[in-house]
């Protein structure tokens, strides 16, 4: 499978764009960084290519088709803040079935405590309920990972032992990553390819 982002182009404000001509493309297996100065454009990119933003120019094809607009998304975004991507009123056994059937042991080699699947968001540590957005992004329909700085805020045990289970299981689904990263040895030990977002850019 081929996830590719044509000619994007992206403004908040008017006269102020953000994105302009980027290309992008993931294959499927493949591990790719994104990497790029602060503000740069890096999570809008993410979130165009995961469906949230629609882009003003260009287009994101999947396999040369518009991405699905309803359904499990094949392009699971995950990103730095596990508290905005869950809804605070919902235990986390709920939130997590909104990933349908996941592997058995993908929780428990996530380090996922059972008890905490009975608790509410707040009621979980930051790297805690990141493990829940990670196992969620991994449900059996995922295609395509795209992790905005995705263990920016965990500790290095917890950074290892998360990115060890995200590449078992891209690995055996040959699902493609993306890496959005500032930390430079992250992205040289995951990545196969790195595309530079001061580069793609179109230059004006
Ligand atoms: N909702 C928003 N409304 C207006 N401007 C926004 C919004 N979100 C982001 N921006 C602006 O768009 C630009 C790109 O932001 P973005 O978060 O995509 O950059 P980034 O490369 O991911 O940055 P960082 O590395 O600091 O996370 C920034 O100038 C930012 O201030």
């Amino acid at each position: 499978m081929l996830l590719e982002a044509k000619q994007i182009g992206f403004r908040y404000e008017r006269d102020r764009p953000v994105l302009r001509g980027v290309d992008i493309s993931i294959q499927s297996g493949e591990i790719v960084g994104l990497v790029g100065p602060s503000g740069f454009g890096k999570s809008t990119l993410s979130r165009i290519l995961a469906g949230y933003e629609q882009p003003h120019e260009g287009q994101v094809l999947l396999d040369g088709a518009p991405l699905p607009a309803s359904g499990f998304h094949p392009v699971q975004l995950v990103f730095q803040h596990p508290e905005k991507a869950v809804n605070p009123r919902w235990r986390m056994s709920r939130t997590l079935a909104e990933a349908g059937d996941l592997d058995a042991s993908l929780l428990e080699r996530l380090g996922v405590q059972k008890e905490w699947l009975e608790r509410f968001p707040n009621e979980l540590s930051g790297g805690e309920l990141q493990r829940f957005c990670v196992a969620r992004a991994l449900g059996r329909g995922t295609r395509f990972l795209l992790a905005d700085e995705m263990t920016a805020m965990l500790d290095a045990i917890t950074q290892a032992q998360i990115w060890q289970v995200v590449l078992e299981v891209a690995r055996k689904e040959n699902m493609g990553v993306l890496v959005i990263s500032h930390e430079k040895h992250l992205i040289h030990r995951l990545c196969t390819r790195v595309v530079d977002l001061t580069i793609t850019h179109e230059k004006t």
